[in-house]
């Protein structure tokens, strides 16, 4: 058995001190035998409890031209994830037992992060009858979080019953928050941007009309609310009254809504074409301030790869979405440490501790103590890199960061005690004796 001590790594950004870990577990470090035992320098590096992704698309079955389960946990590998949970929009739609099973046992074999399928709300994501939730609770996958994201569950009946029948199982229903009476034709923020570039807009409200409906409905139901990828101020607002209400309501942003604006549309580049689209500054700024104290739960990537032929278009028929796992970091760092509104035990806490709460995923509840699955991410907070193609480990390249620089570098990462990334590097299992 192979025993590793990581020496000198700030735990969670405090003090530097000494993690080991043996059999899967972190262990007492004082426990064992230093002569033995494999040595990491970790001076100068924080140590993380592993991410955990409450929202990737992994885009198998049905879309390997764009991402595999195998691609996608090597991008999430490397950004410092240790658990992704996929997003039941694939070809077949995850609304069967067979799809949610085949999904996770690729996810075993894939073996770099747990993988937890989502199931869907509505059969097909149509919309119009509820998925059999009960069986995808009780399949092998054990499907924790339904979602019809890509959709939004736009029947207020629907939601309801689909928020009864989660909080039976103890499931979250996960909401893409869109009125799609709202959002016909929307390709961007609705801005006096989108009229100057002739682009058809995408009223805030039609995200937070939604979520405040959505909110009502879960407090009749007594079940959790997620809402999915928040990108405007008014939606904030509805979430800290939903929650000031004693709802039972957490909402994610995504990396890239912390970021870029939509200023960004002006070039007409598809890679900035997203669902909900790039906002104003004002919204930027009240999501991190979101995020902060609390009114936001965690960051969530959105993960969202698309194969070039889906984003070589004008930018009204592009596919909307962004991959975001090997960024997502950086972005993190970039827009909430480097600006004091979070530190590193805060972003332990909205990228690993409460989405897997969220999602009812063992494990990460007490962030890098001992007797804890060994989900350990070492990060150099002091290097920059700039973010290439070529380098991504994912099958898509449709990132709004290529040529950017970003803070931070994932160099380690364990995922239950298995070494998944060294270096930088995806550890690849031939190298592992
Ligand atoms: N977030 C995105 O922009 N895209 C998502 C689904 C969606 O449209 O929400 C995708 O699956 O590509």
């Amino acid at each position: 058995m192979t025993v590793t001590l990581l020496t000198g790594a700030r735990i969670l950004g405090g003090e530097p001190g000494e993690l080991a870990i043996a059999d899967g577990l972190l262990v007492d470090p004082a426990t064992i035998d230093r002569d033995t035992a494999e040595l990491v320098d970790a001076s100068g590096l924080v140590a993380l409890p592993g991410l955990v992704d409450l929202h990737t698309h992994l885009r198998q079955p049905g879309g390997e031209q764009a991402e595999t389960i195998a691609t996608g946990v090597r991008a999430a590998a490397a950004g410092g994830y240790t658990c992704v949970f996929a997003m039941a929009n694939t070809t077949p739609v995850a609304d069967t037992p067979a799809v949610v099973e085949q999904v996770h046992r690729l996810g075993v074999e894939a073996e770099l992060a747990t993988v937890r399928p989502i199931g869907a709300v509505t059969v097909g994501l149509a919309g119009e009858r509820l998925a059999d939730m009960g069986m995808l609770a009780g399949s092998a996958a054990r499907v924790t979080v339904f979602s019809d994201d890509g959709h939004c569950v736009a029947d207020a009946e629907l939601m309801r019953r689909a928020l009864e029948h989660a909080a039976s199982l103890d499931a979250v229903i996960a909401q893409h928050a869109q009125d799609p009476a709202l959002t016909r034709g929307s390709v961007m923020h609705e801005s006096p941007l989108a009229a100057e570039l002739g682009l058809t807009g995408w009223p805030s409200a039609a995200e937070a009309a939604i979520v405040a409906r959505d909110a009502m409905l879960a407090e009749a139901a007594g079940a959790r609310l997620h809402v999915c990828h928040v990108s405007t101020l008014e939606t904030v607002e509805v979430v800290r009254a939903a929650k000031a209400r004693g709802i039972a309501i957490t909402a994610e942003v995504t990396p890239h809504h912390l970021l870029l604006t939509e200023e960004l549309v002006r070039s007409y580049d598809a890679r900035y074409k997203v669902n909900p689209p790039l906002r104003a500054e004002r919204d930027v700024r009240a999501l991190r301030e979101a995020l902060a104290d609390g009114t936001i739960d965690i960051v969530a990537t959105d993960h969202a790869p698309h194969a070039p032929e889906a984003k070589q278009t004008a930018f009204a028929d592009a596919a909307f979405g962004m991959v975001g796992l090997e960024t997502a970091l950086g972005a993190v760092q970039q827009s909430m440490v480097e600006t004091g509104l979070l530190d590193w035990a805060g972003v332990a806490r909205v990228m690993s501790t409460t989405p897997a709460a969220i999602g009812r995923e063992p494990g990460y509840e007490a962030p890098l103590a001992i007797g804890s699955p060994a989900h350990v991410v070492l990060v150099d907070p002091a290097a920059r890199g700039t973010i290439e193609a070529s380098r991504l480990k994912g099958r898509s390249a449709n990132s709004p960061f290529l040529g950017v620089e970003l803070p931070g570098r994932v160099l380690h990462v364990w995922h239950a005690g298995r070494r998944t990334v060294t270096d930088a590097e995806i550890t690849e299992k031939q190298v592992q004796a």
